[in-house]
């Protein structure tokens, strides 16, 4: 069984620090056989969303993986916008029902750009469900600090975990974010953190994470150590949750394993935050309310 540490959130509750995703690649798609490997391979900490259309197809996994398993497992799920007519707690137990489960272990309010206007009503809601033992740990994704400071205001409980989209390319521009997280006990939880690789590949982290591998490899003598496995690191030494995600056994092998693999020095950090700063891409556009000024009750986006 893969050794992957936990974090103590703001509520008490631990969340595995490493966990696999059934959006990205997955969007849309039927996540149980992705979703299964995983678990096999030794990933507890599973994410989801409303938004993603495969909370069905991950209740399929975890009912397969048997009700043993059940309290081995983090699950956690995301409020995306509301269909007409539907509303919070509706949308939450359909989401309970798809996955097969009687809580979730984490509920995010997907992003403010969904809750545009009713921010304060949807969290009292939310803050329900906790009280009531179905959503163990309450939190957000995609909040700016202009966003937070709204939620504050009036929330009762402080979100636990903001996720958000977090690698090189974005650091610098998230720096601000991480802050008031930190300042407000508030865990940063990383997505989309092999950008740099998947995505933007050819930019200027990339000869300072090859360089950086070298390095782990005359260190650890390893020779198949991989950039996604430092860029993992990278997101490591910056004490983030972190998740990524995979359909490939060899892959979800490669993420463990960084795990066991020796932290990169503070200089090394700071190369690739140096390098990172150079250049700021967004990967997901559908949230490029990050990259805009924060505008209390701004119209929401098209869907
Ligand atoms: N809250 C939110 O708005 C969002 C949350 N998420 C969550 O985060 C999870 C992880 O997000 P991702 O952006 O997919 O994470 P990621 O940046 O870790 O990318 C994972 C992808 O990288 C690919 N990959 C790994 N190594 C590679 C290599 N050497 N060469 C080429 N490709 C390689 C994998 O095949 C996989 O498709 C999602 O599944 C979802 O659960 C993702 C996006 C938005
Ligand atoms: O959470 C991941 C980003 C994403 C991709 N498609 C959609 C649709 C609705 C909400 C979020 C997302």
């Amino acid at each position: 069984m893969a050794n992957i540490g936990t974090k103590t959130l703001n509520d008490g509750a631990k969340i595995p620090a490493l966990g696999f995703g059934t959006g990205g690649a997955h969007f849309g798609k039927s996540a149980d056989a992705a979703a299964s490997l995983a678990i096999k391979a030794g990933f507890t900490h599973l994410d989801t969303a409303q938004a993603y259309q495969n909370e069905d197809s991950l209740g399929i996994s975890i009912a397969e993986a048997g009700p043993s398993i059940r309290p081995k497992l983090f699950i956690c799920t995301k409020l995306t916008l509301l269909p007409p007519g539907k509303s919070v707690r509706e949308a939450f137990l359909e989401s309970l029902k798809k996955l097969q489960i009687d809580y979730v272990d984490m509920f995010l309010i997907h992003s403010p750009m969904f809750v545009v206007g009713r921010m304060k009503e949807v969290w009292e809601e939310i803050e329900s469900f906790q009280k009531e033992g179905l959503a163990k740990t309450i939190g957000v994704s995609n909040f700016r600090v202009g966003d937070l400071e709204e939620l504050l205001k009036t929330a009762k409980v402080i979100p636990a975990v903001n996720q958000i989209e977090y690698h090189p390319y974005t650091a610098k521009s998230a720096q601000p974010i991480l802050e008031f997280n930190k300042k407000h006990g508030i865990a940063t939880e990383s997505y989309g953190g092999l950008t740099s690789i998947v995505k933007q590949p050819g930019g200027p982290v990339d000869p300072v994470v090859a360089k950086i591998r070298q390095r782990l490899i005359s260190t650890t003598g390893k020779q198949d150590i991989t950039d996604a496995q430092v860029l993992l690191k990278w997101l490591e030494a910056k004490d983030l949750i972190i998740l990524t995600t995979t359909s490939k056994w060899e892959r979800l092998q490669e993420y463990l394993a960084a795990s066991s693999l020796p932290p990169l020095t503070a200089e090394e950090v700071q190369a690739i935050d140096d390098a990172g700063s150079q250049v700021h891409f967004r990967r997901y556009q559908i949230m490029k309310h990050m990259d805009a000024p924060y505008v209390a009750n701004a119209p929401a986006p098209k869907l």
